[in-house]
């Protein structure tokens, strides 16, 4: 199966990485920078288990041609329109594309794009960033890569392409439900990145505030609002777990966007906060919390 990764940062780094690895025959298609970076330092992950190194097979838009059986995409959603343009020429009638990002709204963006058959549900669960020197740094053990069919029905193709996901060594999980998978993990991201975005720090430091359970709670109900009116049916002990989870002052968590803001990076505030904004609206529910985050990234934004 011949796989390419669009993007070679935190995620398509570390997924692509392990997907090489495991002898998969991965290409990874890069901006011109990023392409000399890795031809010259080579692919290095820096995990709590150590540090490895790599010489991936690396391809720029300008030479794209052959068809590609897999299409993973790890660019952050800013970036997903030229992409798309990018990655055109090597989408066949039989490719399938997985996007990983963060939220919801790019599946649909992917879907009127290439077709809803070409479109197959993703999202990944790492924390990781880029080092000084384009070096990957998965931050803690946790890399975990669900993926299933958007309807559903999980057939020979994504079987295929479970099968050659599970010979890398990452907690993959072929999902039966993998819509549920996503509106799960925007409940516990968004919030996340909501609450350490908004009150500058991660949870265990919010919550050990004045007020600052009463906000991450606040948040998590709003966001629940949203995603329930939208058509999610909440499976309970999940969000009862995502709660705890978020909840546990002995734990400190961040998010991927508290990571970015913090060090001066464009952030996805449209598509993980803007976009339960707009649902909300069309829905006519009530969102204060959520409104005061998006004006605090929305004036984050017209600073930088
Ligand atoms: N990092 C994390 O811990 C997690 C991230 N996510 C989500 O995963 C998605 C990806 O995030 P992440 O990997 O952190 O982002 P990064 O910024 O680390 O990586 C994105 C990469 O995409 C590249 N890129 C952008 N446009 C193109 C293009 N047209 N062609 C080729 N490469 C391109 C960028 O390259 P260049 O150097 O050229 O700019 C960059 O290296 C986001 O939606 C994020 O929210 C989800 C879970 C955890
Ligand atoms: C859920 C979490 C926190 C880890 O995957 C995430 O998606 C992020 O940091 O962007």
């Amino acid at each position: 199966m011949r796989i390419l990764m669009a993007g070679a940062g935190a995620t398509g780094g570390y997924f692509g990485a392990r997907l090489a690895q495991a002898g998969q025959d991965v290409t990874f298609l890069v901006r011109e920078r990023r392409f000399q970076q890795l031809q010259t330092n080579g692919l290095v992950l820096q995990t709590p288990q150590g540090t490895e190194k790599l010489e991936p097979q690396l391809i720029q838009a300008r030479s794209l041609s052959d068809h590609y059986d897999l299409i993973i995409i790890t660019v952050k959603s800013f970036a997903l329109e030229q992409l798309m343009e990018d990655i055109a020429p090597a989408v066949g009638p039989d490719t399938l594309i997985m996007p990983i990002l963060n939220g919801m709204r790019h599946i649909a963006t992917l879907q009127q794009r290439f077709g809803d058959n070409k479109v197959i549900g993703g999202l990944c669960k790492i924390n990781a960033t880029l080092g000084d020197s384009g070096e990957v740094i998965q931050m803690t053990p946790l890399h975990q890569l669900y993926y299933g069919a958007l309807d559903g029905n999980n057939d020979a193709r994504l079987q295929r392409v479970d099968a050659a996901l599970r010979t890398s060594q990452v907690d993959n999980r072929f999902s039966d439900n993998i819509m549920d998978e996503l509106w799960e993990k925007w409940l516990l991201l968004s919030t996340l990145g909501a609450v350490c975005c908004l009150a500058r720090g991660d949870t265990q430091q919010i919550l050990t505030t004045r007020g600052g359970e009463a906000l991450l709670q606040g948040i998590f109900s709003e966001i629940l609002a949203v995603i329930s009116a939208e058509g999610y049916q909440p499976r309970p002990a999940v969000t009862a777990r995502i709660f705890e989870l978020l909840n546990n002052p002995e734990t400190p968590m961040t998010s991927s966007m508290y990571r970015d803001l913090t060090q001066g990076f464009d952030i996805e505030a449209d598509q993980v906060i803007g976009d339960l904004l707009l649902r909300a609206k069309r829905k006519g529910l009530m969102t204060p919390l959520l409104n005061a985050v998006d004006v605090n990234l929305q004036v984050y934004l017209q600073q930088r």
